[in-house]
C-alpha cells in the first residue's frame, strides 16, 4: 500500500484556484521531489498534505487514513513546513526535543541523543536555541520531525539556508531514511542534487501537476543523424519515442534505440553515432515548465 496518497487534491483562496486535481502517491522507501517555479503551489500542496490547510477538493491519505477527517492519521507523519521550525528560544535544543518527545509519546532519552547526533547537533545540544544559527535551527527542525520515527516525512525545501555541508547532511539523511522504509515527500529548487537519490520528481506549474518523472528508468540516447531536422521529425513521429529534441548538433531522445536506428536507416538518413546519455532532469524540467 502507498504510504501517502493524494487524490485530486486542490485549493482555492477565495475565487482564486491555487492548485487543482493533484494526484500522486509515495510508497514506503520512496523519495518524491516536488519541483516548480516560485508560486507554483509547492508549499500549498505541502500544507494540504500535513493538514495545515484544508483542501477545496480531493483528499490526502496517510497509510490509508484521511488527514483532514481522521486526527490520528497524522501520528505517522513527520514534517517541517515553515522553515526554520518554531522552537522555544529560551530552552536548549535538547530540552525542545524532550518536549517534542513528550508530545509524540517518545519515551527513550537515548532517541533524543540519537537524532541530535544524526543531525550533528550534539555540540550545541545544551545551548539555548536563541543562540542557534539558521542552519542549526533548520537541522533541529528535522531532528524534531524524525524523533518519533514517522513512516511519512514531508519537508518544504529542507535544504534552504544550509551551508554545503548541511545540504549534504540532509540529503544523506533523507536517502538513509528512505532505505529504512520511510516515504519522503519534499519540495525543492535543487533538482540536480535531489535527482541523485529521488525516485520520482513531480513538476508543478499553472496550479497542476504537469508531469511526473520516474528517475532511474529513463533511457536517453544521443544520436548524430543527417539531415538533422528531418531526422528529428521522423523520431517525433515514432510511437517508440517518448521525447526528442536537438542539442548541440545532435538529437537527444528517450525511447527504443533499435527502433529509431532502423527507422532512420530505412528512410535513408546518415547515422554517424548513437550512444546512451544520462537523463538531463534540469533540461527536461525547463522544457516542461516553459510549455506549461
Ligand atoms: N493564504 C493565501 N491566500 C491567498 N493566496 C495564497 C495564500 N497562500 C499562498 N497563496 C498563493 O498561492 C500561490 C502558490 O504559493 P506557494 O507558496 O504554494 O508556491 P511555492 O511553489 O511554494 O512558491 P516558492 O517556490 O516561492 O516557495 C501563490 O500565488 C501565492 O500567492
Amino acid at each position: 500500500m502507498e504510504a501517502l496518497r493524494l487524490e485530486g487534491i486542490g485549493k482555492r483562496y477565495g475565487r482564486k484556484p491555487i492548485l487543482e486535481g493533484v494526484s500522486l502517491t509515495v510508497r514506503p522507501g520512496e523519495v518524491y521531489a516536488l519541483a516548480g517555479p516560485n508560486g507554483s503551489g509547492k508549499t500549498t500542496l505541502i500544507r494540504l498534505v500535513t493538514g495545515l490547510a484544508f483542501p477545496s477538493q480531493g483528499r490526502a491519505l496517510i497509510l490509508g487514513e484521511d488527514v483532514h477527517k481522521t486526527p490520528t492519521a497524522r501520528r505517522h507523519l513527520g514534517a517541517v513546513v515553515e522553515a526554520p521550525a518554531a522552537f522555544y528560544p529560551y530552552l536548549t535544543g535538547r530540552e525542545n526535543l524532550r518536549l517534542s518527545a513528550y508530545l509524540t509519546g517518545v519515551k527513550e532519552e537515548a532517541r533524543i541523543a540519537e537524532v541530535l547526533a544524526r543531525l550533528r547537533l550534539l555540540a550545541v545540544a545544551d545551548q539555548k536555541v536563541e543562540s542557534y544559527s539558521l542552519g542549526q535551527r533548520q537541522r533541529l527542525g528535522l531532528a524534531a520531525a524524525i524523533l518519533h520515527r514517522p513512516k511519512v516525512l514531508v519537508l518544504d525545501e529542507p535544504t534552504s539556508g544550509l551551508d554545503p555541508e548541511g545540504v549534504d547532511l540532509v540529503h544523506g539523511l533523507l536517502r538513509e531514511l528512505a532505505r529504512e522504509g520511510v516515504a519522503v515527500l519534499l519540495s525543492t529548487h535543487h533538482l540536480q542534487e535531489v535527482s541523485r537519490y529521488a525516485h520520482k520528481v513531480g513538476i508543478l506549474g499553472g496550479g497542476r501537476l504537469l508531469d511526473e518523472v520516474a528517475l532511474g528508468s529513463r533511457e536517453v540516447y544521443r544520436i548524430e543523424a543527417h539531415p538533422l531536422e528531418g531526422a528529428l521529425a521522423l523520431l517525433r513521429a515514432l510511437p517508440q519515442v517518448a521525447s526528442a529534441r536537438i542539442q548541440n548538433g545532435a538529437i537527444l531522445f528517450e525511447g527504443d534505440r533499435e527502433a529509431v536506428l532502423k527507422a532512420l536507416l530505412n528512410e535513408g538518413y546518415r547515422v554517424e553515432a548513437l550512444y546512451p546519455q544520462g537523463f538531463d532532469l534540469m533540461a527536461y524540467y525547463q522544457e516542461r515548465v516553459k510549455h506549461a
